[in-house]
Order: structure tokens, then C-alpha cells, then sequence
């Protein structure tokens, strides 16, 4: 399934359960020429104190606390595999338990709206060692002695948002991996490269901690909505132009992110685990 081209491959945890510890199977399983492809591999699992739980790692197999375009793709497969037809749905991960209203045409969830809880603001968690708390503008210096302007949001996971005119290849591919692994992450950095269209609209590219370049991430697109806010670059609503589509973020008076998009399966299909992959 995927969110605006973040594809991921989602296995069904309430009856089954894996061949393989999560952390070794998601680089395998990912591999987009040696396995099936993706951008990591989310379980659905039952929970005690939720409709279900939803754990995510991403490609090179590091866990993360949450993600965004994923848990809207874990909304539409418990809706409509029944699992639960409860709407809002309540969904527990790394960040807490998370509200997700769906919308429904015929049984088919067609977009959801998930309640993404406050921003984390605070530097030390983040975390990131950058001065300032929040951290808005701050300069990061590269190894290279150039040095870029950063605001640093946590939506669960860590992001790093530059404000910038530049979206070509050359420089997000550069400073995309400099910046995940820089020091001042000690858990490493989701990276959003924004620019600003108007106060109600921006375009981004995001480099993901752990995945590197993908189409798209739900919690970039809401860390960008509330760096845009801070930096006064932006209205508390606006959309999210990312390369796989669009997304509505808003950070609403009572504090919560909500963001908004669509859900897409593609396909569904058995994994022979006893067949080694060929690497
Ligand atoms: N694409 C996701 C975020 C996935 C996790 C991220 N790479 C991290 O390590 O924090 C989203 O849609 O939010």
C-alpha cells in the first residue's frame, strides 16, 4: 500500500506471525531489485488498548516511531478487511494512540484525517543538540565549513526542516544524507528541502532517516506545516506538494497537527519466506 507514492509493504499481524526478526526482514523485503520493493515494512498488529498497533521500519531496517502516510494505509486495511468498522478508528504506535476519521464510499476507505498530536518542540527531545529551544533557523554547519538555516520539529520522529529556493537533485541528494547523519541528531533526521509557493502552499522534497529520497512522509509534511507557522512563513493551514501528491496539514488552535490524503492498495500476494532471497 502507499500514501502519495510512500510505499510500503504491510504485513497482517492479527493471524500470522513472522518468519523473521522485523529489523532483518524490511532491507530485505524493500529491495526494489532483490525482494519486493519499498520504502520499509509496517506490521499491523492487535492491540490492548487500541482498534490496532502499528509498528514501521524502514529500508536499511531501523525502526521508527511513526509514520504518517503509513498509519492512514493501516486505517483502510483494518476498515475494510473488518477487522474494525469503528469510525474514528483509534490506532496505537510509537507516539501514542492516534485518532483516524475515515472516509468512506461504498466500503472502500477513500482518504483519512489522522489527529497527529502535538509537535515536540524541545531540543533535547528531538532530540537534537542545535541552541535554542524551539529550534527555528537555526545554522547547521556542514563538514564543508558552508553551514544551512534549520527548524527542527518532532511529530513522534525527528525532522529538519531548510527553507530554500533549491529543490534540484544535486543539492537535496548532497546535503540529504550529510544532514541525516550529522552529529546534532544523535537518533539521526528526517530532512524536509520547502519551498515556499504562498502562505496557503508549499512544494517539498524529503530525504527520510533510514529510507533516504522517497515520494513522499506524512510527518515531514506536518513538521513543515508547523516550521512554516513558526518561521511565519506560512498559514497554520496549508498544502503539502510533495513529488508522490498533495496532503492538508493543520496545525489546529488546540495544538494538534491533523493531515489529510489518500490511501492506495496495490497488491496482495504471499511471501515465500523458505526461498532465500538472492542476496
Ligand atoms: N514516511 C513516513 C516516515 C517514516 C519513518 C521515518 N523515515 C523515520 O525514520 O522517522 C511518514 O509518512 O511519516
Amino acid at each position: 500500500m502507499h500514501g502519495i507514492g510512500n510505499d510500503y509493504i504491510f504485513v497482517d499481524c492479527f493471524e500470522q506471525s513472522l518468519p523473521e526478526a522485523p529489523e532483518v526482514l524490511a532491507p530485505k523485503l524493500s529491495d526494489r531489485h532483490f525482494g519486493i520493493g519499498g520504502d520499509g515494512l509496517i506490521l499491523i498488529l492487535p492491540s490492548d488498548v487500541a482498534d490496532a498497533r502499528m509498528r514501521i521500519f524502514n529500508a536499511d531496517g531501523s525502526e521508527a516511531e511513526m509514520c504518517g502516510n503509513g498509519v492512514r494505509c493501516v486505517a483502510k486495511y483494518i476498515y475494510e478487511r473488518g477487522l474494525s468498522r469503528k469510525n474514528p478508528l483509534r490506532i496505537e504506535t510509537g507516539r501514542g494512540i492516534l485518532s483516524l476519521q475515515l472516509k468512506i464510499q461504498g466500503d472502500r476507505v477513500t482518504e483519512v484525517t489522522v489527529d497527529m498530536g502535538e509537535p515536540i518542540l524541545e531540543a533535547a527531545r528531538i532530540p537534537t543538540t542545535l541552541p535554542g529551544s524551539p529550534v527555528v533557523e537555526a545554522p547547521l554547519t556542514l563538514d564543508d565549513g558552508t553551514s544551512v538555516n534549520v527548524t527542527c520539529v518532532s511529530m513522534g520522529n525527528p525532522h529538519c526542516v531548510i527553507f530554500t529556493e533549491d529543490l534540484t537533485d544535486e543539492t537535496f541528494r548532497r546535503l540529504g544524507p550529510i544532514i541525516e547523519k550529522h552529529p546534532a541528531f544523535p537518533q539521526r533526521v528526517n530532512v524536509e528541502f520547502v519551498r515556499v509557493c504562498s502562505p496557503q502552499r508549499v512544494e517539498v522534497r524529503v530525504w527520510e532517516r533510514g529510507s533516504g529520497e522517497t515520494l513522499a512522509c506524512g510527518t515531514g509534511a506536518c513538521a513543515v506545516c508547523v516550521a512554516g507557522a513558526l518561521t511565519g512563513r506560512t498559514e497554520r493551514k496549508i498544502t503539502v506538494r510533495l513529488p508522490g501528491g498533495e496532503l492538508i496539514t493543520e496545525w489546529a488552535p488546540s495544538g494538534s497537527v491533523f493531515m489529510t490524503g489518500p490511501a492506495t492498495t496495490v497488491f496482495t500476494g504471499e511471501w515465500p519466506a523458505e526461498i532465500e532471497p538472492a542476496r
